[in-house]
């Protein structure tokens, strides 16, 4: 066939199926499929329903070598598919197909005096642009994988669904094998299958545009966000909040791969993230212990179980029912020091053969493996819109050290330094306003959500003078009791403290000065800074300024 030239009107009249009936019996197809997986028994079931099957070219082949007879679109269009393929459905001969509203009289007419056959079901899927963004491909390979003759059938089958079925993922063969088997697809069927082909394109779309505008604004104008449901959680935050989640198929908590215990919660899903974030704030081996998205205790060190020991230190009566993060593998040291402790989530890279058999052993324990994904944008719904933020980062924009400066009292020696930097890595996942004690790489006590700071200096004092307790190797080096039995009514005397942000006033610092506080870190920029750094320097107490804030509203 020549290029133009029309081709042969076709044995069936257009128009020839039921009408407006609910459910519509097949007899012609068009197949369109970039992935192949499953394709040939659905177009055997086609076959066997006698319905007639035109398909693109590598379609086309697949199924012909196969057995399975297809006419080719360029058959149908008397055009050859041209420009690498980027032309190969667009015609009028496929898309009249696809459009024409067959309750409508004259579009029937007009079918047959413009000799276009009608579609009654179409299944397309997409090129891969996603996976070939994600493979580090060159933008002009990435530009060939996007897809336009494919979505633009889909969207008209799903426009036209008053007429045709549209099928866009081989999860859907099974049923449409199913139905067509019993003559067709009920109009509310099809209304549902063009609800999925939309939601569909509509998120290919968003990542093809989030990509573009990615390329050209370094401060993007466009965030495209396609939610597909892929869980039906049991509840929201409370029993009468609906709530689903939405994982992306990638990496972090929404895609964690649970190994043991119930179903992850709404709440669970929140604190997990809170606690792995905030285990990733540090490079050494760390643990933190969240609950109600707030740590309860974070340590480092170097090996995971001596961090959970001093996590868990830090405040043992909030630990309990709390979620526990890793940033290393769960060794078996570490899974005898949860055991005894009501848990509901722990979350690492990776558990040791041993570890994971302990764990299990507690039946309502989840256990997630969680590889941390790397999360740019923070995006909050508010009435009537939006806000759009990068995500704070505790090293932002450098090396977490690199900004700092000394400000009052004597300089600090270099353990006063690190637990300083432990002390400004944790205090970022603490919700504002944030105090957060250190001392040896692990918390001591945090004050947390309080809406002054002077209160939030209290609370942290109070906290660690209250509820910490001494772990077994601090124990053993001072030659005392054993493990979590010795409450510390001073932990306070002697750590480091971090404010998320800077001390409005000196009443806060002095708080923190009169109950023993070794050293300062905070951001700075106050207006009263200098009255800070004066009361500072009166204490004889370090302390520098970061020129970065980390409020966590
Ligand atoms: N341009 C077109 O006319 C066109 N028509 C269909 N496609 C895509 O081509 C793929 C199938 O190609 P083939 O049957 O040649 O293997 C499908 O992913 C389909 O979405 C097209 N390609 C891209 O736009």
């Amino acid at each position: 066939m020549t290029i133009g030239e029309r081709p042969t009107p076709s044995r069936r009249t257009p128009g020839h199926s039921s009408g407006s009936s609910p459910r519509r019996a097949m007899t012609r197809a068009l197949i369109s499929v970039y992935d192949k997986t499953g394709i040939l028994p659905l177009a055997q079931a086609f076959v066997e329903a006698g319905i007639d099957i035109v398909s693109s070219g590598g379609t086309a082949h697949a199924l012909r070598d196969a057995g399975i007879a297809v006419t080719a679109v360029e058959d149908v269009t008397g055009f050859p598919e041209c420009f690498d393929g980027r032309v190969k459905t667009l015609h009028p001969l496929i898309h009249g197909g696809l459009l024409a509203d067959r309750r409508k009289a004259e579009h029937v007419a007009q079918l047959g005096e413009l000799g276009i056959e009608p579609f009654d079901i179409v299944v397309v899927n997409l090129y891969p642009f996603a996976d070939t963004l994600a493979s580090g491909a060159q933008v002009g390979d990435i530009i060939e994988q996007i897809d336009i003759g494919g979505p633009a059938m889909v969207r008209a089958s799903a426009k036209n669904h008053a007429s045709v079925a549209v099928l866009t993922s081989p999860d859907q063969y099974e049923d449409a094998i199913a139905a067509v088997l019993r003559g067709g697809f009920s109009e509310s069927e099809r209304r549902v299958l063009a609800a999925k082909a939309f939601a569909h394109t509509a998120a290919y779309d968003a990542a093809v545009a989030n990509w573009m505008t990615g390329l050209v604004e370094e401060q993007p104008s466009f965030a495209g966000i396609a939610l597909e449901r892929t869980s039906t959680l049991r509840y929201g935050e409370n029993p009468h909040q609906w709530a689903w989640l939405a994982a992306d198929g990638t990496d972090g908590v929404a895609n964690a791969v649970q190994l043991g215990g119930k179903e992850m919660s709404y709440n669970n899903y929140r604190d997990t993230d809170a606690a792995v974030r905030a285990a990733y704030d540090h490079v050494r081996p760390a643990v933190a212990i969240i609950k109600h998205t707030n740590p309860c205790g974070i340590a480092a060190a170097d090996d995971i179980a001596e961090a959970h020991a001093r996590a868990h230190a830090c405040d043992p009566v909030s630990a309990y029912g709390g979620v526990i993060a890793a940033n290393r593998s769960v060794t078996l040291a570490m899974a005898e020091q949860v055991k005894p402790v009501f848990t509901e989530v722990i979350a690492a890279p990776g558990y040791d053969a041993d570890a994971l058999e302990l764990l299990r052993s507690k039946k309502n324990l989840r256990i997630l493996v969680v590889t941390p994904g790397r999360t740019e944008r923070d995006i909050t719904q508010i009435s009537g819109g939006f806000l759009i933020q990068d995500r704070d980062r505790v090293d932002a924009p450098g090396d977490v050290r690199s900004g700092w400066s000394h400000v009052a009292g004597p300089e600090a020696d270099e353990q006063t330094l690190a637990d300083l930097e432990f002390a400004w890595r944790s205090v970022r996942s603490v919700r504002s306003n944030a105090v957060l004690l250190a001392r040896d790489g692990a918390s001591v006590g945090v004050g947390m959500g309080q809406v002054n700071r002077v209160d939030s200096c209290r609370l942290a004092i109070e906290r660690a003078n209250t509820l910490g307790v001494a772990v077994e190797s601090d124990v053993e080096s001072a030659g005392g009791a054993q493990a979590g039995s010795s409450s510390s009514a001073e932990r306070a005397r002697g750590a480091v403290a971090a404010s998320d942000a800077f001390f409005p006033f000196a009443d806060g610092f002095q708080v923190l000065a009169d109950a023993g506080i070794r050293a300062v870190i905070q951001p700075g920029g106050s207006i009263r800074d200098a009255d800070v750094i004066a009361a500072a320097n009166e204490a004889g107490i370090p302390m520098y300024f970061t020129g970065t804030r980390h409020f966590a509203h």
